[in-house]
Parts: C-alpha cells; structure tokens; sequence
C-alpha cells in the first residue's frame, strides 16, 4: 500500500480536497477521552442505536458519546468517500474507522453503514440490521444529517437547499481567510429566497426523511417499547437570525420541529415512544462553515467564552443521559431539549454583539479567537491536531470498518 506525506492541505475557503488518516484518528480519540465515563460501567448488551449523520459534527459526538457513556451498540449512518492511491478519502472515512475501532476495543457492536440515508434501500439495509443483529428492537435513534440536497425516494425529485434570508436580502458581517491564512473581515449580502427556494430547503433540511425512517422502522415493528428519538437543531443568535433561525434553513428547522410534535404524539401511542429536537450550541462543522457570517459569529463567541464554548461532546453526552432515563427529558415550552443555554445567555451574547458591531480586519485578531477557529477548521479534515507528526508518511486508503464477527 502506498504511504505519502501530506503535511500542508489544499483548500479553497474553508473547504479542503485533503484530509488527514492520523489526524483523523487522533481526533476522534481525542473526542473519545473528552467524553464523561458513566458512574457505572454500561453492560455489553447496552440499548440498541441507530446514529443518522455518524461521521461527522454533532451526529459523529452522538456516536462516540453514545458509545463510551451510554453504552450503545447499533448501527451508524454516513455519506463518505474512499481514498485511493492518488486523493485521500474525505476525513468522515477516516474518522468513522477510528470510531468503529475504539467501539471494538470498548467491546460494542457497532456496524457502520455507508450510502445514502435519504434513499429507501438504506433504510431497508438499517431495518435488515436491527431484524436479524440486533435482537429486533431499535431503542434510539439520532438524526443528524447537514446536507445540500436530497432525492425524494417515493417522487425521485432531487431537491436542493440553499442558506438564504426569507423576505428581504440581508447584508452580514463574515469572516474569511487569504492563502496564507490571513484573516479578514468582509460584508456579505445575501438576496431573499424565492417561495421554491424555501420549499426545497424544508424538503431536504426539515423533518420529512426523519418522519420516513420511523415510519419504516415501525412498519417493520423494530421500534421497542419507549423507543426515543431526537433530531438536531439550531437556533442561535440574533446577530445571525436573518441568514440562520428566519432564513430557508430556520423554515426548515421549524418543519423539523413541527415532525417532532407529530411523531411525538405517534410513537407515546404506539410503544410509549418520544420524539424530540435538540436545540445544540454552534459548533465548527463542515455544514456550519457554509453559512454566512457564521464564521465570525463563532469566532467572536470563543473569544467571549474561551474554554467555556461546550464543545459537541459534552452536549451530545448530556443528551445520552436525558434520553436514556439516566436523568429526566428536560423539555423547553415548545417541547425541546435545549443543550444550547450556555451560548444564548444575555451576557454572552451581549458580549458578542459588542465584539461583532466593532470587528474589524485590523481589530479581529484581538476580538475573536482566530488560531482556536483556524485550528478547528483544520481539524475537521485532520490536520492541526496536536500530537500528529505530520512529517511522517500514512497510507491514505484506509479499509472501511468490518462488520465485527
Ligand atoms: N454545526 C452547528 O453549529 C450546529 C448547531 C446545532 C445543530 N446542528 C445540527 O446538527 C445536525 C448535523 O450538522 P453538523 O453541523 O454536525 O453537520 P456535519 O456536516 O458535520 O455532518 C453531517 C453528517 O451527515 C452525513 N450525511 C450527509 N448527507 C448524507 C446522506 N445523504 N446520507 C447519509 N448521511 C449523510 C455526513 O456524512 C455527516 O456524517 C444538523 O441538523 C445541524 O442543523 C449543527
């Protein structure tokens, strides 16, 4: 197998066409060791889960979080790409072989599936997996899925989503970086989405697949008794409401939580079930980097709060715990478990707001916390993580996780 040196990734924004195997696996143990232990240590036939989105972000701290505190084993769902002797595989490859790896060590049986979530064959795969490994019955199931576009299986219409205002054009703050790393920052306008423009975002980002995979688990009856379900979402700030929460991807969050209510109400009647949203922080992620303004925003948000931004891992920890009766579902007025009260605190954002009216090319450098940001950029592709020697050749194809005998 042939070994190459990548030490420096090539990128456009804040998109990179390299990923790194070790970093990539450094990171995700990294995610591992931030995870709390549980009190006591989970039996190996800990409740069956099924991950949507394990890759990557929140869906990738669902796993690892759900692995180590709430001992689940299961199936995890992903889109990724394979490496080949010339082009390294995209960093969720890498990351979900080092997750299926640490699941080995910690004895869970986790099969990791990778293809098309939105699409009815995989669904029929994931139910076939809970039918004939694990026992039958699904207790939980995550959806986390940021994508751009989605291939409606019942219509084969391929819908697209775009991050736009609803209304009226918005003009935003953003933050970017030249290729020497530079930072600057730069105003935006981003012109109003068209009604079809909006439709299409709610019908990829809202709650119909979400609504399609319970529907077809509990068609199949997989769905056990007091089976839980949360999907992600976001709300966030008001510096960046226009673009995000009142925006096309905010319609089609409100759906989600409004398929939440539904199924909900469907899954108490049939097996005592729940259904709920997650109301999660900003996070740097592949998805949230695409968003206008979004960039500075977190940027900012570090710079007030340092080490005290809650990373994924330990929101998606106290999630485990809420929908595992570890600790009781703690539900806001609209029905949503919210892990995002430390961002949204008045002082907090007050804070960033102050930060964000003043920021300027010159200035940025003292107002957000650029190297963490940077960093964390970079780490979403495996490089800048601490305590890989970058000099050293990998083998840039790495074997997709086997299913455990
Ligand atoms: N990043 C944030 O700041 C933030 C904050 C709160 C909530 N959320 C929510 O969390 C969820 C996940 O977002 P993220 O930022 O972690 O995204 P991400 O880009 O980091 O991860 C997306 C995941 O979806 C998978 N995926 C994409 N298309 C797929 C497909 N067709 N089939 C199977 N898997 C597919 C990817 O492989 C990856 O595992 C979203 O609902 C998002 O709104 C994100």
């Amino acid at each position: 197998m042939t070994e190459r040196v990548i030490d420096r990734p090539r990128s456009r924004g804040f998109l990179f066409l390299d990923s790194h195997p070790a970093g990539c696996r450094q990171l995700v143990s990294d995610m591992w060791e931030a995870v709390p232990a549980p009190a006591t240590p989970p039996p190996a036939d800990g409740p069956v889960a099924l991950v949507i989105g394990s890759s990557a972000g929140y869906g990738l701290a669902a796993t690892l979080a759900g692995l180590k505190r709430a001992g689940i084993r299961g199936i995890g769902v992903c889109f990724e790409k394979p490496g080949s002797a010339r082009r390294t595989a995209t960093a969720g490859w890498y990351r979900t072989a080092a997750t299926a790896e640490l699941a080995r060590e910690a004895g869970r049986d986790m099969v990791f599936l990778n293809g098309d979530a939105f699409s009815d064959a995989l669904k029929e795969q994931v139910a076939d997996l809970v039918a004939e490994r694990f026992g039958g019955k699904l207790d939980h199931l995550i959806y986390s899925v940021a994508a751009p576009r989605r291939t409606d299986p019942e219509t084969g219409t391929t819908y697209a989503s775009v991050l736009q205002p609803i209304g009226a054009a918005s003009r935003t703050r953003t933050l970017v970086f030249d290729g020497e790393g530079a930072p600057e920052v730069k105003e935006v306008r981003t012109a109003p989405a068209t009604e079809e423009d909006i439709a299409q975002t709610v019908a990829v980002m809202g709650g119909a697949d979400w609504e399609r995979w319970i529907d077809h688990l509990a068609g199949r009856g997989l769905l056990a008794e007091g089976f839980s379900t949360a999907a992600l979402s976001y709300i966030g700030s008001s510096l960046t409401e226009a673009i995000y929460r009142k925006g096309t991807i905010g319609a089609a969050k409100a759906h989600l939580e409004g398929t939440a209510r539904t199924l909900d109400k469907r899954l108490s009647e049939l097996v005592g079930g729940r259904a709920v949203t997650s109301v999660n922080g900003a996070a740097v992620t592949q998805s949230s980097t695409a968003i206008p303004g979004i960039a500075l925003y977190v940027g900012l948000l570090r710079g007030v709060l340092g080490a005290q931004l809650v990373p994924p891992t330990a929101q998606l920890s106290e999630l485990w715990d809420q929908l595992t009766g570890a600790r009781p579902l703690d539900l806001d007025a609209e029905g949503r478990v919210r892990l995002d009260g430390w961002e949204l605190t008045p002082q907090v954002q007050a804070a960033v707001a102050e930060r964000w009216q003043r920021a300027t090319t010159e200035n940025i450098a003292e107002l957000a916390d650029l190297d963490w940001f940077h960093g964390e950029v970079h780490r979403l592709y495996g490089f800048a993580v601490p305590g890989v020697d970058y000099a050293a050749p990998v083998a840039t194809e790495v074997a997709w996780p086997q299913e455990p005998a």
